[in-house]
């Protein structure tokens, strides 16, 4: 029997589940919309980084997948769902975490009060929170010896490794960390960057990163989107992010 004849369909080659899609997303304020059509994509459990010059869009297009800023037309899928209509309270509790720039931290609490926070929100208790709470404890140790401290008087580095560890407590399936390493001493930015690599390699969620340091984006993402003026001007494997771009796209 000829085997070559057989015509049944083999299945696909398993890929990379998307998580987020965003299609065509036209957004901005009042009348000066900001995103002209963009469209990106982020698969399950990968990191993808959002780069450009200041004031191409970078944030406006983490509002718009938050919620904060209202799409005027085009999708945003997240877990198969359309949710560019949804609140963004909604949005946070199907799973999008957020660290914005700065650091989201409740500086007249301490540390401990600042996780107990997001796990009261996040409603795990008991074991359940004591696991998590280790494994924020694992990817920054700092905290663990710093648990009756306040938060405001914590080094920028260390509040923002907090902010990180108050959004992981939320169980994110999607983290999105906008210019983590804005302001941060370069041996922190490491702990940060290791930080990031564990997240991915434990597999647990997926990351948007928007980030000025391009070595910090090219060690942490395996992809890459560049926004330049409101639009994807070029994306693709973080590979294949080479000097040109960086000279043309994102040198100040
Ligand atoms: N609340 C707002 N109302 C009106 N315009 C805004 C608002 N926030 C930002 N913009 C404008 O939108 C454009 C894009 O800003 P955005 O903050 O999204 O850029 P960015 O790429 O994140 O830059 P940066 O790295 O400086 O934060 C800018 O021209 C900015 O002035």
């Amino acid at each position: 029997m000829n085997t070559n004849t057989l015509t049944e369909k083999e299945p696909e080659p398993s890929k990379s589940e998307k998580l987020l899609s965003v299609d065509t997303v036209i957004a901005g304020y009042d009348e000066s919309m900001i995103l002209k059509g963009v469209s990106m994509e982020v698969p399950e459990k990968k990191a993808v980084a959002l780069l450009g010059r200041n004031g191409v869009g970078k944030t406006t297009l983490l509002n718009t997948i938050l919620g904060t800023v209202p799409t005027k037309s085009g999708t945003i899928t997240f877990t198969g769902e359309e949710i560019q209509k949804m609140p963004a309270d909604q949005r946070a509790r199907m799973g999008i975490g957020y660290v914005p720039q700065g650091r989201d931290i409740f500086p007249g609490l301490t540390v401990w009060e600042n996780l107990n926070v997001s796990l009261r929100v996040s409603g795990s208790r008991g074991i359940e929170a004591e696991k998590r709470l280790d494994s924020v404890y694992d990817l920054f140790p700092v905290l663990k010896d710093m648990l009756k401290r306040k938060g405001g008087v914590l080094s920028g580095g260390q509040q923002q490794q907090l902010a990180i560890g108050r959004a992981l407590l939320l169980n994110p399936k999607i983290l999105i960390l906008d210019e983590p390493t804005e302001g941060i001493q370069p041996s922190i930015i490491d702990q940060i960057e290791d930080a990031i690599y564990a997240i991915r390699k434990k597999g647990e969620m997926s990351v948007i990163l928007v980030e000025q340091y391009i070595d910090f984006a090219r060690n942490a993402c395996e992809s890459f989107y560049i926004l330049e003026r409101g639009s994807v001007v070029q994306s693709g494997d973080i590979s294949l992010l080479d000097d040109e771009m960086v000279e043309k796209y994102l040198t100040v």
